[in-house]
């Protein structure tokens, strides 16, 4: 199975500091939708991990952390792809779960959901807590340099670590473009 396992923020939209708290300010970055479009078209399945600390914080709730997710799918699906699992950790650092990124209970997940193993599937993220994840279940850390990509790259990437200014480059290599 080509699975593909994608973090959210800074990855297929604009992210913040502030939080994305609400469905406006949840922006697709450029070619981000077409890119799971393109990769779902040609038979990947694309998955995504996401931190979403904000709800335990109160920024916002789990309905419109859902409106958000269903704004994506509509997206993805009006260029004829259709995104896979979603999976949200809405706690906060604090409560030691174990959904939270870096730790890799979301990858894991995503992998009991589909019935693979995680070793060498690419995981796509704009942070730190992205790749170690990654590197924690052997799978392939792949860093974008959108959302806060730049400034994890200034702080150091953990050995075989994947660099690609974006989204849309990281399909156009999986997709041999
Ligand atoms: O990149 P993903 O995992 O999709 O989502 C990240 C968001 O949940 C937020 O995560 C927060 O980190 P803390 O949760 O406060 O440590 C901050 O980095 C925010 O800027 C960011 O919007
Ligand atoms: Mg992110
Ligand atoms: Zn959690």
């Amino acid at each position: 199975m080509k699975l593909l396992i994608l973090d959210r923020d800074g990855v297929i939209n604009y992210d913040s500091d502030a939080y994305i708290k609400n469905l406006a300010e949840w922006i697709p970055l450029p070619g981000a939708i077409e890119a799971i479009a393109r990769l779902s078209q040609a038979g990947w399945t694309v998955a995504v991990a996401t931190n979403q600390s904000g709800v335990a914080r109160g920024y916002y709730d789990l309905a419109t952390l859902e409106a958000m997710h269903a704004r994506l799918r509509e997206l993805v699906a009006e260029q004829g792809g259709e995104l896979g699992l979603i999976v949200h950790c809405i706690h906060g650092p604090d409560e030691g779960c174990a959904c939270r990124k870096p730790k890799p209970g979301m990858l894991e997940q995503i992998a009991a959901y589909y019935d693979v193993a995680l070793k060498g599937i690419w995981f796509v993220g704009d942070s730190s807590g992205d790749l170690k994840a990654a590197q924690t279940v052997d799978c392939q850390p792949v860093l974008v340099k959108t959302g806060k990509g730049e400034r994890t790259l200034a702080q150091g990437l953990p050995a075989g670590t994947l660099i690609f200014d974006d989204l849309a480059a990281v399909a156009d290599q999986l997709l041999h473009l």
